[in-house]
């Protein structure tokens, strides 16, 4: 049985590696391409030239098909389309936002578009403008979120759209993948899963909270700022939870605070200032593997529970 994910995107196993601002890079995204899932390039960091060079390193380190992660809160937003088109790259996801603005330049280049949404309507929206597949993020996954559960998410946007369903959020294991696909999605993005993958550049400190930290070791916060974000709670998350709550904190001051967070975590290390974007699968995330492990790993489990012999790895 073809798997339409696998097919639209000329992929052997449907998995796709989350485009994690800040952490995920052309080293990660080959890694994974190279191990027979989607490889996703992060533009959210970058400016275009900077973005460019990301994508050029990549084509040196697989021949296989990767993509780019357009956040659409990013500053860079309209130089990261630009080079996406420029650089004949043949799929973006697109994240944090409505791709209304960008949707016919991309689609004219020939990119494939494939939307992260948290609700129905954006799904349904995004597949009339032309998106090739939708991501369902659940409110469990890392980083910017909607309110909606995996669980309760996938089922409802995959009976309102006609477009392959890709699930994402609190998916880490074989388990989780087969739920997704009883609950009608074709694929699965993983983010937290691939941030502790050994081909991951993000900085160790990060990896290791990470790897230690429990089911309940995470926190929204900024909701009060219209992009709640799921981080690992540490100084940082206590500091901005009780500026948040205090009604004289203006808005422009926990902006600042939340700037820059991610970036001294993935980079700098600084784990207790900075912020862990991380999801809530986090506790069962307790080792650092490669992302051929990490993929192939995945797939035989979901083989075992579901018979899909397209799913059937040979060991790595
Ligand atoms: O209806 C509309 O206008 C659009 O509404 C939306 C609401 C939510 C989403 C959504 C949820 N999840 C995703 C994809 N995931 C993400 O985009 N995750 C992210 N993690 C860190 C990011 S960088 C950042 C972003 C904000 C503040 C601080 N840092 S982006 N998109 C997409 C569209």
């Amino acid at each position: 049985e073809k798997n339409p994910v696998c097919e639209l995107l000329g992929i052997k196993y449907p998995v796709i590696q989350g485009g994690m601002a800040w952490i995920a890079d052309a080293r990660l995204a080959a890694a994974v391409s190279n191990a027979g899932g989607l490889g996703l390039i992060a533009a959210m960091n970058s400016n275009g030239e900077q973005l460019r060079e990301q994508i050029i390193a990549a084509r040196k380190l697989t021949d296989k098909p990767f993509g780019v992660n357009l956040m659409l809160m990013s500053p860079y937003i309209d130089q990261a389309v630009d080079v996406v088109c420029q650089e004949g790259v043949k799929v973006v996801t697109t994240g944090a936002g409505n791709p209304a603005k960008y949707m016919d330049k991309l689609l004219s280049s020939g990119v494939k578009v494939i939307c992260v949404v948290a609700s129905v309507a954006l799904a349904v929206m995004v597949e009339r403008m032309g998106a090739s597949a939708v991501v369902a993020e659940g409110c469990e996954s890392g980083g910017h979120v909607g309110e909606t559960t995996t669980m309760a998410l996938v089922p409802q946007v995959a009976d309102a759209v006609n477009i392959p369903v890709i699930a994402a959020g609190g998916i880490a294991d074989g388990r989780g993948m087969a739920a997704a696909f009883m609950l009608g999605a074709s694929a699965v993005q993983m983010g937290t899963r691939f941030l502790t993958a050994k081909e991951c550049s993000v900085h160790q400190n990060y990896k290791d909270k990470v790897l230690k930290a429990k089911d309940r070791d995470t926190i929204v916060t900024g909701k009060s700022l219209g992009h709640p974000v799921r981080a690992l709670k540490n100084h940082m998350t206590r500091e901005f939870m009780e500026k948040e709550n205090d009604s004289s904190t203006a808005p422009s001051e926990l902006e600042k605070m939340g700037s820059g967070a991610l970036r001294r975590a993935a980079i700098e290390g600084d784990v207790r200032n900075g912020s862990c974007m991380c999801g809530q699968i986090a506790g069962l995330v307790n080792s650092e593997d490669t992302c051929q492990e990490i993929i192939t790993g995945i797939c035989n489990d979901a083989y075992e529970l579901m018979g899909i012999n397209s799913l059937k790895v040979k060991p790595a």
